[in-house]
């Protein structure tokens, strides 16, 4: 096949076409939302916590919620509460069960069907790393991007970095496109957090007051925890 660098043991393409492509010929999938769904996992899931990953905001997602016995997160730019933001998430009780609907990071977790499925981002780029190579060697990383106002792909910088950062820890033969992402993330790794902070997904977070949620993303290799996907739910598989 074209387009699914099968001949490469670690591969990285984006979003959705990224899993669809990618997540049949793969032994385990990492799925990379810097800003903010894998963040905001990483953050929720080393704290105990267990989040139910889910596509759409509406009425639906309240009877998702219902159905696995889960708290609804609140909306990406709530004052209170649980929500997208990873500030929102730092001080989560272990055990509380969260569903959080993301137009990227969930969806794209929805999508990979029975293969191993790991969030990963720039806080546990290594332990993700370590942990995703006992499935096998065929591991794809998929930036998921962000959306445009048509609802297209895109392509976020934030996103190709965490994609390198995780792909820099793993061993085997790179695609072209995971070695791109890798050279992205050594050329930027000196200052993440000045160019997360540059960048147009951190400049519109900062610009709706969520500067924190950028530092907390910018954290390189901070956290040993690996939220596994198990059941329809992230749960950290580091303990
Ligand atoms: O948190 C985010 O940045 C977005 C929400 S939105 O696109 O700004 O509405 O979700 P994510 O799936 O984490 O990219």
């Amino acid at each position: 096949m074209i387009f699914d660098q099968a001949e490469f043991n670690l591969r990285c393409e984006w979003g959705v076409q990224g899993v669809v492509q990618l997540a049949p010929i793969s032994d385990v999938i990492i799925i990379v939302d810097v800003l903010s769904f894998s963040t905001a996992t990483e953050i929720a899931t080393n704290n105990g916590a267990i989040i139910y990953p889910y596509q759409w905001r509406d009425d639906s997602a309240i009877n998702y919620a219902k159905s696995v016995k889960a708290e609804l997160s609140q909306g990406r730019f709530s004052q209170a509460g649980y929500s997208l933001s990873p500030a929102s998430l730092t001080k989560i009780p272990m055990g509380t069960r969260l569903v959080i609907p993301s137009p990227n990071g969930s969806t794209l977790t929805l999508l990979t069907g029975n293969t191993p499925t790991i969030a990963g981002c720039l806080r546990n780029c290594a332990a993700v790393a370590k942990f995703a190579q006992q499935y096998g060697s065929k591991i794809s990383v998929i930036p998921a991007g962000e959306k445009w106002q048509d609802g297209t792909m895109r392509p976020a910088f934030e996103d190709l970095i965490g994609a390198g950062a995780i792909l820099s820890f793993l061993h085997g033969s790179l695609s072209p496109e995971a070695e791109t992402a890798v050279t992205t993330f050594a050329a930027f790794q000196h200052d993440l957090l000045g160019y997360l902070k540059k960048s147009s997904s951190g400049k519109e977070l900062i610009a709706k007051g969520y500067e924190l949620d950028v530092e907390l993303a910018a954290a390189l290799n901070v956290s040993e925890c690996v939220p596994l996907l198990i059941d329809k739910a992230y749960t950290n598989s580091s303990k």
